[in-house]
């Protein structure tokens, strides 16, 4: 049952008690939970959680991803991981980690062949997705990044019912950001309780090879308004850059250097967010 003590949410949770159906693991102590989210699919969401738990474990914190996108997991194979299975025991999974540290848990890592599909209802990739809240031993963590499955369906809201996430940063690109789809996803998660830390709009521009000029592929101009009306602040842009989508094939560490300068201010304002949300 809950247990409010341990509870990454417990200083600023409006939840009732009773009603909370948060499982913590007594041996996880985990102070940070943050989701990355989207509207929908193939925005970007994988990229921006590997980022960030990149840049927090470079920062010396101790992080750790769980992938909760089970029927499409890609942390693994953005690590560098995807080769690597979980060991676990009857009581505990442990998480697969990084070179550099991080601790990763993907349905990936429990299949044999990352190729075949998972095809399970609802209630079992939830079930799945619980357990690698309360079954993982994360020990002790700084920051749990959670890359949330797509949209705002059945796994999604398991995941925000049953995971006390501290905050959650919404990935969009420019043609969806004032769109309905990341209304749908900011309203599922105020109606949740969950504060959302503001907005990362991915593939926003290009940069021109010759002249270094921000190239917009999308007009924006509406969203500035849509932020004002919505309350919330744009963390960060990020260009459509080869080196990002190199990730999936590559992995991060080929991609480094560019992006770290890139996704530097944007981790800041997602701290600084989350702190004030205290
Ligand atoms: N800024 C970018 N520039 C170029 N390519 C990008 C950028 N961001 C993401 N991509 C590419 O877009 C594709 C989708 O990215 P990613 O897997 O991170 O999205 P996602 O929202 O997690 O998708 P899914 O919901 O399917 O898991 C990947 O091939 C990725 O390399």
């Amino acid at each position: 049952m809950s247990n409010c003590n341990s509870c990454p949410s417990n200083d600023g949770c409006s939840k009732d008690k009773d009603k909370c159906m948060v499982e913590n693991n007594p041996m996880n102590s985990i102070k940070n939970v943050i989701g990355v989210m989207s509207g929908k699919g193939g925005v970007g969401k994988s990229t921006v959680s590997v980022m960030l738990a990149k840049k927090l474990r470079q920062s010396g914190f101790k992080v750790g991803i769980l992938d909760a996108d089970i029927t499409g997991p890609s942390i693994p194979r953005l690590l560098g991981l995807k080769n690597k299975r979980a060991q676990s025991t009857e009581q505990f999974i442990f998480p697969v980690e990084t070179e550099d540290g991080i601790k990763v848990m993907s349905l990936n890592f429990m299949i044999e062949d990352e190729n075949e599909p998972v095809i399970w209802r609802g209630p079992v990739v939830s079930g799945a997705v619980k357990q690698f809240w309360t079954d993982v031993l994360w020990e002790e963590l700084d920051y749990l990044i959670i890359d949330m499955p797509p949209g705002t369906g059945d796994v999604a809201l398991t995941v925000m019912q049953s995971i006390p996430i501290n905050g959650l940063v919404m990935v969009s690109v420019p043609q969806d950001l004032v769109s309905m789809i990341v209304s749908k996803a900011i309203n599922m998660a105020n109606k949740m309780d969950i504060k959302v830390l503001g907005i990362i709009e991915n593939m926003s521009y290009i940069l021109c090879p010759d002249c270094d000029k921000k190239i917009k592929l999308f007009e924006g101009k509406n969203v500035d308004t849509f932020l004002r009306e919505s309350g919330l602040n744009l963390l960060g842009e990020l260009p459509m850059v080869s080196s990002i989508s190199n990730l999936s094939h590559y992995g991060y560490e080929n991609s480094k250097e560019s992006l770290d300068t890139l996704f530097s201010p944007i981790v800041t304002n997602i701290l600084k967010t989350l702190e004030e949300e205290k």
